[in-house]
């Protein structure tokens, strides 16, 4: 399986089952989409679903709690209805999950059987766990086979990853300065790469310290004078540079 990041926004994802299962999936995508859930019965976990995606960044669209128990047959006439872009299968009826998965693929919608590891058919997904420090996202799968290794990973990566939105933030912005200044793409390359290798810089916006931004200025500073001092050493060159 190869990862890809989807953007969701203007997009439906429709959940059919509304247990544990289900909640997870219909929260986790209502950062972005239009999700509607479709069950005859919605689990707890589903009583704050309103407020789902109103933390993030553009907002989710919001979700629609549909009370219905579609059959294996009826199932098409629901995924047709919703337009969905993916379609998450997780009720507790093998069946009917596999109806669900039928139908998704005949109206050309990605699906995710929440019921079965693996994911080999055409169009399947599997939902990863994810590491998110925004603007950065990583998200791990093991195929298919160990979700509960998957989960262990991301908790053992949050610490890692700590200051990592913030270092992305920050190295867009001294790229951007870079490229408004004219530096030259591979003189911007160095410096760019050492901002983001510098462990004062690290520190500093792990700690919530303001000064990343000077240090992050300091590192290129000091890049950029021994680019130059090499350039002279090596041609007798234009020290104006
Ligand atoms: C194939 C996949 C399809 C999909 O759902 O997309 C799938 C399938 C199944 N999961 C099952 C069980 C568990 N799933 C979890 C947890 C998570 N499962 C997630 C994803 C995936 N689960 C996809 C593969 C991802 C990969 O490639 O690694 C995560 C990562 C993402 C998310 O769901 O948000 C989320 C962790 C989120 C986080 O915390 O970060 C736990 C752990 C726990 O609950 O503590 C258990 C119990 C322990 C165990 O069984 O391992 C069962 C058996 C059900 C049964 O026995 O009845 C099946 C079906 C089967 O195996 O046949
Ligand atoms: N992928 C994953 O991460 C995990 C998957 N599972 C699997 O996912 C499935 C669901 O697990 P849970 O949510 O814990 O089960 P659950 O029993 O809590 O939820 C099943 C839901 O399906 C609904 N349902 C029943 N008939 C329906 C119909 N005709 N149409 C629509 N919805 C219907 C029920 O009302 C219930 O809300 C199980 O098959 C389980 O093996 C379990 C744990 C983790």
């Amino acid at each position: 399986m190869i990862p890809l990041f989807h953007d969701f926004a203007g997009e439906t994802v429709l959940v059919v089952g509304g247990g544990s299962v289900g909640a997870r999936k219909a929260r986790r995508f209502a950062r972005e989409a239009r999700v509607v859930v479709v069950s005859p019965a919605f689990d707890a976990r589903f009583d704050d679903a309103e407020s789902w995606g109103d933390d993030v960044e553009g907002e989710g669209a919001g979700v629609d709690l549909v009370r219905a128990a579609p059959t294996p047959d009826s199932v098409g006439e629901w995924v047709r209805r919703a337009e969905p872009v993916l379609v998450v299968a997780a009720t507790d009826d093998g069946e009917l999950n596999a109806a669900v998965e039928r139908a998704a693929r005949e109206a050309g919608a990605l699906v995710n059987r929440t019921d079965q590891s693996g994911g080999r058919e055409a169009g399947s997904v599997v939902v990863p766990a994810t590491v998110r420090d925004d603007p950065v996202t990583v998200a791990i799968s093991t195929g298919g086979g160990s979700p509960a290794l998957s989960k262990h990973l991301r908790e053992r990566l949050e610490d890692e990853l700590a200051g990592a939105g913030a270092m992305a933030t920050l190295s867009a912005e001294v790229r951007a300065d870079l490229k408004a200044r004219g530096i030259a793409p591979e003189r911007r390359r160095t410096a760019v790469r050492a901002v983001v290798r510098s462990d004062t810089v690290w520190k500093a916006l792990r700690t919530g310290d303001s000064k990343a931004g000077q240090e992050a200025a300091r590192v290129i500073r000091n890049e950029l004078d021994e680019l130059d001092a090499e350039d002279v050493g090596n041609s007798g060159g234009d020290p104006s540079r």
